[in-house]
């Protein structure tokens, strides 16, 4: 049995980390892709009793006796696809030193996390068949466009693919699709994956990657948006690496040292996010012209950006973005998780047509 299963990264327009905190934030998904080959092999015989990995971007494979699997994770004899589970503080020592043991090269390290969310998510959904995954993926790791995510649910996609639990559609383009009830069966295991990755996700990043288009998404529920103005993003990686998890920790620890001050930044957050996604969906016979609606989003964002900073979570290489862009009248914010990685900022369409 083999499946191909790949799944989109994202920006976030407005309301990272206040999303966390139970703000709305909007979202949207983006044209870079994690993509993952699964193959399982139907007779056992014809296996090597390994679980495999290929990171073939970065040149890298890591496998498991699944017979070790098994020892390191006893309890997931019977795996339920149908009901996805979070990984205890227990399995997740027992990943952890599975994953210890295949020395990760130190400049790679942060590839454990997304190691032990397969593992996870692997084990939990089919138990310990041996198979070898193939991974590639057009996002840039760690730099706030949802690598995470769209992992987490290409994963969780693939693996489900493979079971019963769920009924593939004819898709589009040549791939199959899911099925909306099915969508959300991947995006519950995915946002265990996150959990893994990210300590508290939101649950925003792997409900864009696995709904795709444009949402709303507030304390765990979607809203789909329908945009009615043309919206062009330019997106700058500063290159700066970083790790959602510790920022996400981060603003909670600022959150337990001043509640109010903070609640107050969130509450603000909020009305950005909702005041952003009105105009985005605004018809297009509103009095208001496109280039109104257009340096309403600029404030927005720009209001958003300065809050971003009251949360600690902007950076040096994020200003120099800034400033650079503002000489061109040209509005920016971080996207994602901050602390580097990328910003996103707004190219108005009077800007284009001197393109
Ligand atoms: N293609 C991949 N293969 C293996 N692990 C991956 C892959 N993509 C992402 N990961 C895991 O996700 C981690 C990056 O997640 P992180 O949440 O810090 O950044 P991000 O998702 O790119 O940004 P943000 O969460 O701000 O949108 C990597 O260090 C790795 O553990
Ligand atoms: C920083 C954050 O708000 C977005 C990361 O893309 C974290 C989350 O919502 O899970
Ligand atoms: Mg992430």
């Amino acid at each position: 049995m083999e499946v191909t299963a790949r799944a989109p990264g994202k920006i976030i327009l407005t309301g990272e980390h206040a999303v966390v905190h139970g703000s709305t934030a909007v979202a949207a998904s983006i044209d870079l892709y994690t993509t993952i080959t699964l193959q399982i092999p139907s007779d056992s015989d014809a296996s090597d009793g390994l679980l495999k990995i290929k990171l073939e971007d970065m040149g890298l494979e890591f496998s498991w006796p699944v017979e070790k699997i098994k020892d390191a994770l006893p309890d997931l004899g019977n795996p339920l696809s149908s009901q996805p589970q979070s990984c205890s503080h227990e399995s997740l020592k027992s990943i952890a030193s599975l994953v210890e043991e295949q020395n990760i090269p130190e400049a790679k390290i942060e590839l454990a996390s997304g190691l032990y969310a397969f593992l996870w998510m692997y084990t939990s959904i089919h138990g310990y068949k041996p198979a070898t995954a193939i991974v590639t993926s057009t996002l840039p790791l760690g730099s706030g466009l949802g690598s995470s995510a769209s992992f987490c649910v290409s994963v969780s996609a693939a693996l489900l693919a493979l079971t019963s639990a769920v009924s593939l559609d004819l898709g589009h383009k040549g791939w199959l699709s899911f099925r909306e009830d099915n969508l959300e069966l991947v995006n519950k295991w995915a946002y265990e994956g996150e959990k893994i990755i990210h300590g508290k996700p939101s649950g925003i990043d792997n409900t864009v990657s696995t709904f795709g288009n444009m949402i709303m998404f507030k304390s765990g529920k979607l809203t789909r948006m329908k945009s009615s103005m043309p919206l062009r993003m330019l997106i700058t990686n500063t290159k700066v690496g970083r790790n959602t998890k510790a920022l996400v920790a981060g603003v909670s620890e600022r959150t337990l040292r001043h509640p109010e001050a903070m609640n107050a930044v969130f509450i603000a957050v909020d009305y950005i996010s909702k005041e952003l996604s009105s105009i985005i969906q605004s018809p297009a016979a509103d009095p208001l012209s496109l280039t109104e609606k257009e340096e309403k989003l600029e404030e927005l964002m720009e209001m958003n950006q300065g809050l971003l900073q009251c949360m600690g979570v902007s950076h040096a290489s994020i200003e120099t973005v800034l400033r650079t862009t503002l000489k061109y009248k040209l509005s920016s914010k971080l996207t994602g998780a901050g602390g580097g990685g990328c910003v996103l900022t707004l190219l108005p369409t009077c800007i284009l047509l001197f393109l």
